[in-house]
């Protein structure tokens, strides 16, 4: 059997008493994009920091390219080619912003490809230049928007060339013309190729989003949790029919979620 790119088995989180994800299965592939939805509770934030090694699991695996990476440390998971953006953003607010897309620039899976420091700052700047925030590439973090602190976050996740790029809830707190925009960026670094010094390899993605109109037209698939566990998996069309995501989750307005 061909091996999966990214594989979950049987993932629990228990934080005291509560079971935030609970025995969670799914494999995903190379090419594939993936929408994470449900229920404000549901374990989608907890999943993905079990992803991305911040939190550890109960129980449970996860494999990356037939390695084991169950527990193992962020960087050495970021190293590997997996990269996160978060709900909670924390840059370095007294640096500028250009600077802080050039630490992660600085990383060993970054620097592989025979770059050197004199370059790492142009790279930050294509990095930038993508996410659409180049021209405050020397103001403090600080100074940022809520939607320009998300598009530093996107630029700092692709600056290590992942190969799967796990987004918490990129359009959250954007205007309608700021998610548009955010979904074409997305949409266009999955299909891979060169933004300036930046190659992209089109990465496979994870995207948790509660507005689900935008997502819909940019995933092939979707895995809806309810209490820590996989209601659904499918195409889109199929999911939001579901009797039991429109229950838990849909409610009667359907895909009209935004
Ligand atoms: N560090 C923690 N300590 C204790 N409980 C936690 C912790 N992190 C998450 N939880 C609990 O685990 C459950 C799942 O939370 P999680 O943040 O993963 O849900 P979510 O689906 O991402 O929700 P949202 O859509 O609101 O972001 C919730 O009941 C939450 O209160």
């Amino acid at each position: 059997m061909a091996q999966s790119f990214l594989e979950v088995k049987n993932l629990r989180k228990e934080f005291g008493g509560l079971t935030a994800t609970n025995d969670v299965t799914f494999s995903m592939g190379r090419r594939e994009i993936i929408g994470l939805i449900g229920p404000n509770g549901a374990g989608k934030t907890t999943l993905l920091r079990l992803i991305s090694g911040i939190l550890k699991p109960t129980s449970g695996s996860i494999k990356f390219k037939g390695k084991n990476i169950t527990g193992a440390k962020t960087w050495n998971i970021v190293n590997m080619g997996i990269a996160s953006t978060f709900q909670n953003m924390r840059p370095f607010r007294r640096l500028p912003i250009v600077a802080n897309v050039m630490v992660p620039c600085l990383s060993p899976r970054a620097m592989k490809r025979g770059e050197w420091v004199k370059k790492v700052e142009a790279k930050a700047m294509d990095a930038l230049e993508f996410a659409g925030i180049s021209d405050m590439a020397l103001e403090k973090a600080s100074t940022l928007s809520q939607g320009d602190l998300k598009r530093l976050e996107v630029a700092r996740a692709v600056a290590t060339d992942p190969e799967l790029l796990i987004l918490d809830e990129p359009f959250g707190g954007l205007s309608p013309a700021e998610t548009e925009l955010m979904a074409k960026s997305v949409a266009r670094l999955h299909k891979g190729g060169r933004f300036g010094r930046l190659h992209s390899e089109g990465p496979a993605m994870i995207i948790i989003e509660h507005k689900l109109q935008q997502l819909m037209k940019i995933v092939d698939r979707i895995i809806v949790l309810n209490f820590g566990t996989i209601l659904a998996d499918g195409p889109p069309d199929v999911v939001v029919k579901d009797p039991k995501v429109i229950e838990a989750y849909l409610g009667d307005g359907g895909t009209t979620c935004s």
